[in-house]
């Protein structure tokens, strides 16, 4: 069962590839600020909200409605920086909204998939995506192969890497490459489960020497004050967002948090 949701995640992007999902014609230009930056200088929770309409684990989150609208009303309540879902199956996400977001703002953004081929990298470059998503596992579990090489094509690209870990053996193998952010996902990504104690585990003991995002299940600005005292720089938040009435009003709540 374990082994199954990875690979289950690595098959289906395999499919959107052999079905041209990535094949993009654009070329959009990210955006002309740095989340990293925003982060050092925020006088607030630096959040990094997630448009996402569907996840393996809660299925439909929010009926599909304009990706542009969601990301402007996230935008008014303070957010910094959008991840929008790219992966079609399970997730119901496309390049197209990605790029229907990056037409309407300029925020840093994050083509937010289970990257798995350099293909994948060109259409991040080609639909103005600033970060891509790197998930460590897929390396220690020998799903794919060479880490380096496969981030180094990224900033060949001139995208920014975050790389997703989710134990402290991974957090380790992260801080070895030359990744740009450092995600701490609370979700295993084997069992679905999510405790935000994994952000507590990894950092504690550890001298800090990248910015850490901590990801998934925060709901309150409490959840936030945690994570923050734990170590966390800054915050990915989807679903409890998503499944807002009152999207700006809750972001606003979340940023407020400090
Ligand atoms: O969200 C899922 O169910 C999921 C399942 C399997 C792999 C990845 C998954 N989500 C990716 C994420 O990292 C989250 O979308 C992101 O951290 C936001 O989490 P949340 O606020 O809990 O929606």
């Amino acid at each position: 069962m374990a082994e199954n949701i990875l690979r289950k995640l690595v098959n289906n992007s395999q499919m959107a590839i052999d079905d041209g999902v990535y094949e993009i014609e654009a070329n959009l230009e990210k955006s002309t600020k740095d989340f990293i930056q925003i982060i050092k200088t925020s006088g607030h929770a630096p959040l990094l909200t997630e448009i996402k309409f569907a996840s393996p684990s809660l299925g439909k989150i929010r009926t599909l409605t304009d990706p542009a609208s969601v990301a402007s009303q996230m935008i008014a309540g303070g957010s910094k920086a959008l991840s929008v879902l790219t992966q079609p199956h399970l997730f119901h996400g496309s390049p197209e909204y990605f790029m229907k977001v990056r037409h309407a703002v300029d925020v840093p953004m994050l083509m937010k998939d289970i990257m798995i081929d350099k293909v994948q990298i060109d259409a991040a470059k080609r639909i103005g995506a600033d970060f891509m998503l790197v998930i460590q596992s897929l390396f220690d579990k020998n799903y794919l192969k060479d880490i380096d090489d496969f981030i180094a094509y990224g900033h060949k690209q001139g995208l920014q890497i975050l790389l997703e870990v989710h134990t402290k053996e991974e957090f380790e193998n992260a801080l070895k490459t030359e990744a740009d952010l450092i995600g701490i996902n609370n979700r295993n990504l084997d069992t679905l489960e999510i405790n935000l104690k994994t952000t507590e585990t990894i950092l504690s003991g550890t001298e800090k020497t990248r910015l850490i995002l901590s990801e998934s299940g925060i709901e309150t600005p409490e959840d936030i004050q945690y994570l923050k005292k734990c170590g966390a720089d800054a915050f990915l938040i989807g679903s409890s967002i998503m499944k807002s009435d009152n999207i700006e009003e809750q972001v606003r709540n979340l940023v407020n948090a400090y």
